[in-house]
């Protein structure tokens, strides 16, 4: 299983030099991808995305950041953490990201999407249309995450607040096959940011 290092990968295209021919920013610009960041809540999903995104737009690239947090204010507004709204929120946040990955945008979801099988049905519609797919396991242990709490939800679940926190007393299934897993308890976020521009890289996506 790949896993997150701190080698040097190749970076975004267009860094090549050429003495004859002006060197375009962007490899190809209307090759859109999806790259699915999922794990545990402050696994290191959103920081990590964003840091992708910064990069990719330095790079010229169109992105945009899906962010499970945001699209449940909009979009998924009223859905709670049940396994059919969890469900209805992966779906919906599969279906935006397909369409703008086909129409040439990088999609970077940030959703904890928990269950394999809504993970599973996102990436098939991606094959249906042909559209570039990469599933990232940010596998932060469930022990580093409640350490971070970035929300306050761990401590909320153990005061008795809330139930149903994922990975303390709600499922989550972790992927089999990812693209990429990202071990942010012992690897820094640039060399994650370099792993995930190396997997699209290898890919022909910069
Ligand atoms: N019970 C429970 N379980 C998990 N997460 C919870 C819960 N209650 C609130 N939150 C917060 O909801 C944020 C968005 O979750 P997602 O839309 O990504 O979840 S899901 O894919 O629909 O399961 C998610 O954001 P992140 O922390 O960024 O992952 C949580 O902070
Ligand atoms: N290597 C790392 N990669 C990503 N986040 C990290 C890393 N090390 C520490 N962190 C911290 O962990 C927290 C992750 O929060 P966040 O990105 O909101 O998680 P999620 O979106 O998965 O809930 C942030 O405070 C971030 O600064």
């Amino acid at each position: 299983m790949p896993t997150a290092s701190t080698e040097t990968p190749g970076g975004p295209a267009g860094n090549t030099e050429s003495a004859t021919v002006a060197t375009p920013t962007v490899a190809d610009p209307t090759a859109g991808v999806t790259v699915w960041f999922t794990g545990l809540p402050s696994a290191g999903k959103t920081t990590t995305a964003i840091a992708v995104g910064e990069r990719l737009r330095a790079a010229g690239h169109r992105v945009e950041v899906l962010d499970g947090d945001a699209v449940r204010e909009h979009l998924s507004a009223g859905l709670g953490f049940s396994r059919a709204d969890r469900d209805t929120n992966v779906a919906r946040i599969g279906w935006v990201a397909e369409l703008l990955a086909r129409n040439g945008v990088v999609v970077l979801a940030a959703v904890i999407s928990p269950y394999a099988a809504a993970r599973d049905a996102v990436r098939a519609r991606h094959e249906a249309s042909g559209t570039s797919y990469l599933e990232v396991h940010v596998a932060t242990p469930v022990e580093v995450c409640a350490d971070r709490d970035v929300k306050g939800l761990y401590a909320r679940q153990r005061a008795g607040e809330i139930s149903g926190l994922t990975g303390v007393d709600d499922v989550y299934e972790a992927p089999t096959s990812p693209d990429l897993v990202l071990r942010t308890e012992s690897s820094a976020l640039d060399a994650s940011v370099d792993a995930v521009l190396a997997a699209l890289s290898e890919r022909g996506l910069l």
